[in-house]
Parts: C-alpha cells; structure tokens; sequence
C-alpha cells in the first residue's frame, strides 16, 4: 500500500519542523528520503510511526488514515528501526527480536511457533544468528544495528521505515542491509529509508524524496532528482553525476566547494580549465575496477 501525506506539518518549540509536507511514497517501492542534518527527516519517520503527532495533515496508508488505526493495529502495519531504539540492553538479541512481535500476539501475550520462526528468519536475514543469545549491551554498534533492523522485519509491517540503515555498518554489510531492504519492497513492502549516502539512494531507491528545511525540495526517480544542480542547491557542495561502471546506475560523486582549487598566493600556477562535466564517466584502462 501506497503512503501518501497530505499537507503534513509539524511544529516543536516556536519552530515549523515539518513544513506542509505533501509526498506519496509507492507501494512495494523502496524510497530514500534524503537532505542535509536537520531536514527533518527522522521527524517525519516519527510522524508516520506515531511516535509524534502532526500539528495538521493527514497521513494515508492506502485509503485509511493512519490516524484513524488504533494503536495495536498501527504497530501491526507500521515499524520503524531506528539507530536510538530505547530497548532494555540487558535483554539478548533474541528476545529483542521478539519485541518485533508484539502488535501480533494474543491477548496473553504468549509467542508461538510462528512468532519463533518468524524471529529465526529476521535474525539470519541480519546475519546476526550467530550472536542471538548474547545481551544487547555486548555488542559493536553494527551489530546492535543489524538487531534493530531484524526487530523491525520480524514486526511483519506493511510499511518499514528506517532511519539511517547503514549507520554504524562496514563497507560489504552496508550492502547487505541495502539489499535486504529492496529485497522486501520487491516482495511488497513500502520501504522509506532515510539515507545520507546519495550513491546508495542512486543504486538502491526506486523514488527519492528530498526534504531541505522541512521542505519537499524535489521528488521522482533517483535519475531524474539526483541532478548535480539540486546537489549543489541542497547541499552546498560541487557534484557530478556520473554511470556507475558496475552498475550502470547514478553515482554522485561530490567534493567540497575547495577541492580541485588553485592554492593561495601569488606564486600560485594558473590552473588548467577544470574539464567540462561529461554524463558518463569512462574508467581509464588502469582503473583497477577494470582490471579485476
Ligand atoms: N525535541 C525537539 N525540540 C526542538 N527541536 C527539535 C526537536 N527534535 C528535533 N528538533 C529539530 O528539528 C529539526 C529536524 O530534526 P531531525 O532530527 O528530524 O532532522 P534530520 O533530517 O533527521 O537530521 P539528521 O540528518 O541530522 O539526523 C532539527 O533542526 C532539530 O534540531
């Protein structure tokens, strides 16, 4: 199911944090929501999960108001992983895990076979089936974030929302989470992540929204938003977009406004001109890429 926000804003001490906020994030679809510190993105993956309530608007998982769920059923269809989750760092990993399954128990709160599959399937799908019965408070913070993400998985949501999945990860489980998390929105799940990394928005999102100030700046597929303009006008730093040479998707390479300039001083050497910006980046036959 679709999420579609409508007018959604927020405010928090004399401040408009979420600023009129109008966004429809597919079904099935994994969407990044990007922008600089401050944006205002974990704010709005708190006001989809209900951890805060919109000042006005209205927030629609498919034809029904998020609002208008009762909280058991919004737990059932909304989980939210997020770096921050207060969880008790005694409890082990599995049974954080488990806390996943709440919304869905009985009315004595007893899990089943199902629930313990369920978590089994969530643990190894984070690869942290290895560690499932150490506490939480002996972990490194990658895989505390791995815990986290399981926990929402075994949740069984309609719509994921993760904050900053590759938090914390190493270069090879940064992919894993990012694969993981396409993976479930190829299976049907509405999956928003909010990411800091425009590469892995470029090669993983199937829709990028882009929020600045508490603003939707920008909103489509990553080819079309991920422009060096709006890179530029959001962040503030020079960028090319360039053709992933692995994966043929955009890859955002940026530098800071004073990489690439003349030294100082008068002694300084004219720079050459700076290479006209070319659409696709054609890897030098030394380029070890090509090599391997
Ligand atoms: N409890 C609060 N009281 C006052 N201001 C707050 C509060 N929580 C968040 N804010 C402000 O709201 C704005 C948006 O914060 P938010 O955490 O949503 O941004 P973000 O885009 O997730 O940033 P980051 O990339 O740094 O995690 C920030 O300016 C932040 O200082």
């Amino acid at each position: 199911m679709s999420l579609d926000l409508s007018r959604v804003r927020f405010d928090r001490a004399g401040r408009t944090i979420i600023d009129d906020v109008d966004a429809t994030l597919p079904a099935g679809a994994l969407t990044a929501l990007i922008g600089p510190n401050g944006a205002g993105k974990s704010t709005l993956l708190h006001l989809i999960a209900a951890v805060e309530r919109a000042d006005a608007g209205e927030l629609r998982l498919g034809d029904r108001p998020l609002d208008a769920m009762r909280r058991r059923e919004r737990a059932k269809v909304v989980a939210l992983a997020e770096p921050q989750a207060e969880v008790d760092g005694r409890l082990t990993v599995e049974a954080s895990v488990a806390l996943g399954r709440t919304p869905h128990l009985g009315a004595f709160g007893v899990a089943g076979p199902r629930d313990r599959a369920i978590v089994d399937d969530a643990l190894a799908a984070v690869g942290a089936a290895s560690f499932a019965r150490r506490p939480l408070d002996s972990l490194s913070g990658g895989e505390r974030q791995r815990v986290t993400l399981a926990r929402a998985i075994a949740q069984e949501p309609t719509l994921l929302l993760v904050d900053e999945p590759t938090n914390h990860l190493d270069l090879g489980s940064q992919f894993v989470a990012l694969d993981l998390l396409a993976g479930l929105a190829r299976d049907g799940l509405t999956v928003v992540a909010a990411l800091h990394d425009l590469s892995h928005a470029a090669a993983y999102a199937d829709h990028v929204v882009v929020l600045a100030a508490g603003r939707v700046v920008a909103a489509g597929a990553p080819a079309d938003v991920l422009t060096a303009e709006l890179v530029h006008e959001v962040y503030g730093v020079r960028a090319e977009v360039l053709v992933h040479p692995l994966t043929g998707r955009p890859l955002i390479a940026v530098a800071s406004p004073g990489v690439g300039a003349a030294p100082a001083g008068p002694a300084a050497p004219v720079p050459a001109a700076a290479p006209a910006a070319s659409a696709a980046w054609t890897p030098a036959p030394a380029d070890p890429v090509r090599r391997g």
